[in-house]
């Protein structure tokens, strides 16, 4: 079977996070009616009841595909319950086009995302389609400088929907527009009212190689040529670019270290690197403490080969990234 046939078998999945009533479950709502012939399976990890409609699943009226995990996070305590969710739902031997999880307001998506990226039994059945944070127009600002989830949600987002874009003034929803882009360069970001969003957000690929990494050098490109990085309380993404080539295994032991001591306070890492002795590209990711290497074909469009990382941070200063970053060179 073809490495692509084998992709589109598996059950593609979306993480909806986002603080609490920024509107996750009406987005989730608002996905399901779009999709009538879609059939969905739901994990809802709320504390209360289940706010879904279960007519809306249509191809399930019993309610089947629908699963609540409750009195925990699905993102630590109740992440063993995710994988026999999971298994469970294979078990069943019902065919499911869509997996959707909303988490509760106060998950980590990174934990949640980490059981699809992780874990290679998981794997085999479900493919991680994006990460969506649902974002309240007029709260997230507060929200970000107040809460460590609400940072983590936003700088995990392959999307964000800026919800309750009529509750605050167009001037407003622009700066909180741009604010949000600055500080997580790499996600989408769609306005909406009660979620109502365009269904593309559930065909993002935001981890299939080839699109993941076209955009990847594109919002790296963008973060590097828009400004050094942005000051807001909250959420920073610096981003640099080094025209002389990295050492490797440098570059290996200072991530290390820097997710070690930093690793709370940095909560993404992406970059395209050119190594001493690598003529291709090499992307660079990290999940928490974890981090991977990819290999691109070529440098896009024939560019002179330079590094360009991007650090999307919390209280972590511009200066200790430029001088770890200085000290790799080959
Ligand atoms: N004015 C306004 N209210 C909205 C909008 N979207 C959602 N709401 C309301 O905000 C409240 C919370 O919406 P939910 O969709 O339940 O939010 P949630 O994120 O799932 O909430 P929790 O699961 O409690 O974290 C509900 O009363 C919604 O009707 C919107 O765009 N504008």
């Amino acid at each position: 079977m073809s490495s692509k046939s084998y992709r589109l078998m598996r059950t593609p999945v979306t993480i909806i996070t986002g603080f609490l009533g920024a509107g996750k479950t009406s987005l989730l709502n608002h996905l399901i009616g779009q999709h009538p012939d879609t059939r969905f399976a739901i994990i809802e990890n709320e504390f209360g009841e289940i706010g879904i409609d279960n007519d809306l699943v249509i191809q399930d009226s019993s309610g089947d595909g629908i699963f609540e995990l409750s009195n925990g996070c699905i993102c630590c305590e109740l992440n063993d319950e995710l994988l026999k969710t999971l298994g469970r739902l294979v078990r069943s031997g019902k065919t499911f086009d869509h997996l959707l999880i909303e988490t509760t307001g106060m998950a980590e998506p990174d934990g949640v995302a980490a059981t699809f990226m992780a874990d290679v039994a998981v794997q085999e059945y479900f493919r991680l389609d994006a990460v969506v944070c649902v974002a309240d127009a007029g709260q997230i600002e507060d929200m970000l400088e107040e809460r460590e989830e609400a940072r983590r949600q936003l700088a995990f987002a392959d999307v964000v929907v800026l919800n309750k874009q009529g509750s605050v003034s167009p001037a407003y929803l622009e700066k909180v527009q741009s604010f949000l882009a600055q500080s997580n360069p790499f996600a989408e970001i769609y306005r909406a009212d009660y979620g109502k969003v365009s269904s593309t957000i559930m065909q993002q690929g935001a981890y299939e190689s080839e699109a993941a990494r076209q955009k990847l050098i594109r919002a790296v490109q963008e973060a590097a040529t828009h400004g050094h990085h942005h000051h807001h309380e909250g959420v920073e993404a610096h981003s640099f670019t080094l025209t002389k080539p990295l050492d490797m295994l440098k570059f290996v032991h200072w991530s290390k270290f820097l997710l070690l001591m930093y690793g709370k306070n940095i909560y993404r890492i992406k970059g395209i690197l050119h190594f001493q002795a690598e003529p291709q590209p090499v992307i660079f990711q990290s999940v928490r403490t974890q981090f991977a290497f990819d290999r691109l074909e070529a440098w896009p469009d024939g560019a002179a080969p330079n590094s360009r990382i991007v650090f999307i941070a919390n209280n972590v200063k511009r200066q200790v990234l430029e001088k770890g970053l200085n000290s790799l060179r080959a």
